[in-house]
């Protein structure tokens, strides 16, 4: 049997933090599915400067990746319902609560179990968060 997960996240300006998670996510399992985040339900943090089909399409070119897809507008349960995943592989700093993500998939009558990835730590100088690298860019381009 095929054991599916699933990772989400923005991805806006991809660097190698991602590519360690989605690395991760895709050892919990057999197929990797990757859930990328509309832009207004990103509210949590400054806008993505990258449209949502260019974060995606990015996303399906890693080789860890099976099929990247956009996520629903108001329901972020309903990806979820329509994939019915083994695993969701939550990121290292992910604002949501693995009980809170738990419940409501057992409201649901979703049999999956609920992961949290590791973090990567910076080798030398490595930028790996988006913040970061947008920092960057406006301190050395002003
Ligand atoms: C289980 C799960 C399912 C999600 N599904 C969707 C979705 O369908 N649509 C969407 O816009 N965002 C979806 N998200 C993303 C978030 O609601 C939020 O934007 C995301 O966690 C941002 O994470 P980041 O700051 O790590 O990029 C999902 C998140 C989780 C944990
Ligand atoms: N350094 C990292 N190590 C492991 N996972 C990471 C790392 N950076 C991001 N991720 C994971 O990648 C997914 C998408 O992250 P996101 O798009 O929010 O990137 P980000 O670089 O953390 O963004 P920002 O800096 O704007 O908060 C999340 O699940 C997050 O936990």
């Amino acid at each position: 049997m095929t054991r599916t997960v699933i990772a989400q996240g923005t991805f806006d300006i991809i660097h190698p933090g991602h590519v360690h998670y989605l690395e991760e996510a895709a050892e919990m399992g057999d197929r990797l599915y990757v859930i990328v985040s509309r832009t207004t339900n990103v509210d949590h943090k400054e806008a993505p400067i990258c449209p949502a089909t260019q974060r995606r399409d990015v996303v399906a070119a890693l080789e860890a990746v099976d099929e990247a897809l956009l996520g629903h507008q108001e329901d972020i349960f309903a990806p979820i319902e329509e994939i019915d995943p083994d695993v969701i592989a939550l990121g290292h700093d992910q604002y949501h609560d693995e009980s809170a993500i738990a419940s409501e998939l057992e409201r649901r009558g979703i049999d999956c179990a609920v992961e949290r990835a590791s973090g990567r730590e910076p080798r030398d100088d490595e930028l790996l968060s988006t913040r970061l690298i947008i920092d960057r860019v406006l301190d050395r381009r002003r």
